[in-house]
């Protein structure tokens, strides 16, 4: 006879809303390690499947809009989003359908499920995995309805024109960005390589706050801003104030970031798995 058995309770739930990198090191891949990692069941919303390695992006194909609007409203009715994340969105079609799946399943800023948006362009090899048309549609439609946005200083420069090179111009890129409407703004430093410190850089309209951390000698660091923002939507999944979401967002990259690893030809990602024990420790 087998055991009644009650099983666990249900874990918080996260949705990434991202495309696929067939490498495994950055994407929904990266996510879905992330949550594991930080004990969140994770569920995705595709929006395009790349064909990429460690040597860059070959191929991209974009899955239709309302596919992508269909997915985050068929587990957002039956399973439940506590928190969700966006990185690699393509084409402005697919930011105008994502919005209008957000606002009928309650996913936005001010009383609905957090919402982290990573206005990801580029792959870290320069690839474009936006077109042109997307960057207007994350001002209008994405940016007003965030709780945080978190551009690197790639796609500061590309959303507000301004080109930081220096720790003190974090400020201005953070009031620039803030003035698309997010709750709060995350400026990541991760670019800034004149700089020993990596220091991130948060922004409520009021008050910054600077986020320190070492800055390590690695190429590695593939997937390191998905890890980051996944690790900030697993604590905002579980109830955690914004702030103290970000503060260990930016503890979980910085261990993943000392254990990145090389991998293939080119550049290895972070290890959004560093918290996964061994086989022999189980
Ligand atoms: N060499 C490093 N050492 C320590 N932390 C780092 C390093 N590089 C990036 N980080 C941290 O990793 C996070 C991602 O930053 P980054 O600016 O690289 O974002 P990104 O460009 O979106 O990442 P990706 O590499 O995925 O494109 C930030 O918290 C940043 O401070
Ligand atoms: C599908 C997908 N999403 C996001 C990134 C950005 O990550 P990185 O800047 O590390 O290349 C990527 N390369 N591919």
């Amino acid at each position: 006879m087998t055991e009644q058995h009650a099983g666990a309770p249900t874990p918080p739930r996260a949705l990434t809303i991202a495309g696929s990198d067939s490498g495994g090191g950055a994407g929904l891949q990266a996510d879905l390690r992330t949550f594991l990692g930080c004990g969140v069941h994770g569920m995705t919303a595709i929006t395009a499947i790349t064909v990429q390695n460690s040597l860059g992006v070959t191929g991209i194909v974009e899955i239709p809009p309302e596919t992508v609007a269909a997915q985050i409203e068929v587990v957002a009715t039956d399973i439940g989003v506590q928190a969700a994340k966006t990185g690699m969105l393509a084409n402005a079609e697919i930011i105008t359908a994502i919005a209008k799946a957000c606002d009928t399943v309650g996913i936005g800023r001010d009383g609905r499920s957090p919402f982290v948006v990573d206005p990801v362009a580029a792959s870290m090899h320069g690839d474009p995995l936006l077109r042109d048309n997307a960057l207007e549609a994350f001002k209008r439609e994405l940016f007003p309805r965030a709780t945080l946005v978190t551009p690197n200083l790639d796609e500061v420069r590309l959303l507000t024109g301004i080109d930081v090179k220096h720790r003190d111009e974090l400020r201005d890129a953070a009031v620039a960005m803030h003035a698309y409407g997010p709750q709060w703004t995350l400026i990541k430093s991760g670019h800034l390589s004149s700089d020993p410190q990596c220091v991130d850089l948060l922004y409520d309209g009021k008050t910054f706050l600077e986020l320190p951390g070492p800055r390590y000698d690695t190429v590695h660091t593939h997937g390191g801003g998905d890890t980051l923002a996944s690790a900030i939507t697993s604590a905002l999944a579980k109830g955690w104030d914004l702030v103290e979401a970000v503060r260990f967002g930016k503890r979980y990259v910085r261990e993943a970031v000392r254990q990145s690893y090389p991998l293939g030809g080119g550049v290895g990602p972070v290890s959004g798995m560093w918290r996964i024990r061994d086989l022999d420790e189980v």
